[in-house]
């Protein structure tokens, strides 16, 4: 290991890791500790300047243990899918040196040494907003390059989704596909990049948090029950999702908005249709959901093509993704119209990520919400204030990154403790 006799040098890595949001939804394992989905999924990787994980991993023969920070508080490790992914990545480290610094890590080192993990999300965790997604590719990222460990990107993605299958879609930037696979060890089930961020740069993104009080069933324990009971989840599993893939990849492909619009809306109604089919059912959308679903059902069908597709995971958050940015400014005038901030709550923090959106909608202040004018589609021109707790604006965004700049890393480089 190190050379210099004193083994006081500490090694780490910092990595920043994107999430991800499904428009064609996995929903359902077939192996639950491998984490093998029923059907294929596609996603778009959003823009990591908005929402990301940044995770610094450190080894150092001074620590006595595996331990991890999560936004500054101490977790444990002992859960079964960190554990897994951190046997999967040691497994696979190679040979280290750096005779700058004289430190030498055999491969056989690297099941002796442990590590210390600090990660932070810059967005609100178990929120609805794919935490797990971004946190476990960054983990899976940060240790294979800490690691030197010499996989691509692919073969690190079904290391990722063992830690939680939607994180191995986080792995690449743009837009993503899990392939299922049908090996049993789960060798086949990766992601693979479909096309990259700049494929399709026109799209803009906007994120509503609708408040929601109620604690909503894991993504993990809802697609079990959805798995022992519901019908709707096998059909879709077998004769929709496949088809849809094919649709989906060439609408992506050839940047067919409308084709992407009606598959994203429909995808995501059939996959909370399929939790409606559960037995017992699970809610995972509210009436805040629904009224938005309604605001751009509308909106699309009073213009000659979709301006917005929508979809929902398991939570009540919309994510709608805007032909260009003149739809987005047009959705967000909107969304505001009927979901204006309350009074306690200044637009800097009720408009989050891509502020430029809000200049194109012709709104500098709050003045200008309360003025918005009713939508001309809509005749129902009540409002819903307080109901959405704050939009972020985004747009697809890259893969994974290694942060050269030691001044971000989150542990201390003498200590390996968090900063
Ligand atoms: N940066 C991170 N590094 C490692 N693990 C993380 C990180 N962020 C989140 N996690 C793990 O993911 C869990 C939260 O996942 P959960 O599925 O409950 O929420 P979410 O991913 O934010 O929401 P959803 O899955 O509904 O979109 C955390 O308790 C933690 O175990
Ligand atoms: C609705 C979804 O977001 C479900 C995500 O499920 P998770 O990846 O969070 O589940 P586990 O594999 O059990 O960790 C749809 C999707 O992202 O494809």
């Amino acid at each position: 290991m190190g050379e210099n006799g004193f083994e006081k040098w500490v090694l780490t890595v910092t990595a920043q890791t994107p999430t991800n949001i499904a428009v064609i939804k996995y929903w359902g394992k077939r192996d639950e500790t491998l984490i093998l989905p029923i059907n294929d999924s596609i996603s778009v990787t959003l823009d990591p300047n908005h929402l990301c994980t940044t995770t610094t991993v450190a080894v150092s023969p001074s620590f006595e243990q595996d331990r991890m920070w999560l936004n500054g508080k101490e977790l444990s490790l002992s859960q079964g899918r960190y554990q897994s992914v951190l046997r999967e990545i040691r497994s696979r480290a190679t040979d280290f040196e750096d005779k700058e610094k004289n430190i030498k890590i055999t491969k056989k080192d690297w099941g002796k040494l442990h590590l210390h993990i600090a990660s932070y999300n810059n967005f609100p965790t178990a929120a609805g907003l794919a935490s797990s997604a971004a946190g476990l590719a960054c983990f899976v990222f940060a240790l294979a390059k800490l690691m030197n460990v010499k996989e691509d990107e692919s073969k690190l993605s079904a290391i990722a989704r063992q830690g939680s299958g939607s994180a191995c879609r986080s792995l690449f930037g743009g837009f993503v596909k899990w392939i299922m696979g049908k090996d049993e060890d789960g060798s086949d089930s990766v992601a693979v990049q479909l096309a990259d961020e700049k494929h399709w740069d026109d799209l803009v993104i906007i994120i509503a948090v609708v408040s929601s009080r109620q604690k909503e069933t894991s993504s993990t324990s809802g697609m079990r029950e959805s798995v022992e009971t519901s019908l709707l989840l096998q059909h879709r599993a077998k004769e929709v999702v496949p088809e849809r893939i094919k649709q989906m990849e060439e609408a992506i492909a050839s940047r067919d908005f409308a084709s992407f619009t009606q598959l994203t809306c429909a995808d995501s109604n059939q996959f909370h249709a399929v939790c409606l089919d559960t037995c017992p059912p699970i809610f995972y959308m509210n009436d805040t959901s629904h009224r938005i679903i309604s605001c751009v059902e509308k909106w699309n069908r009073s213009e000659e093509t979709p301006q917005v597709a929508y979809t929902f995971d398991a939570g009540p958050n919309a994510v709608m993704i805007a032909r260009d940015r003149k739809s987005a400014a047009q959705l967000l005038q909107r969304l505001l119209f009927y979901f204006p901030p309350n009074s306690d709550i200044d637009l800097n923090s009720y408009i989050l990520g891509d502020k430029s959106i809000l200049q194109g909608a012709g709104i500098h202040g709050k003045n200008d919400i309360e003025a918005l004018p009713t939508p001309p589609e809509m005749k129902d021109a009540q409002k819903y204030r307080g109901d959405v707790s704050y939009f972020i604006c985004t747009r697809p965004g890259r893969g994974p990154v290694v942060i050269s700049d030691v001044s971000q890393s989150l542990l201390n480089p003498e200590t390996g403790l968090p900063k």
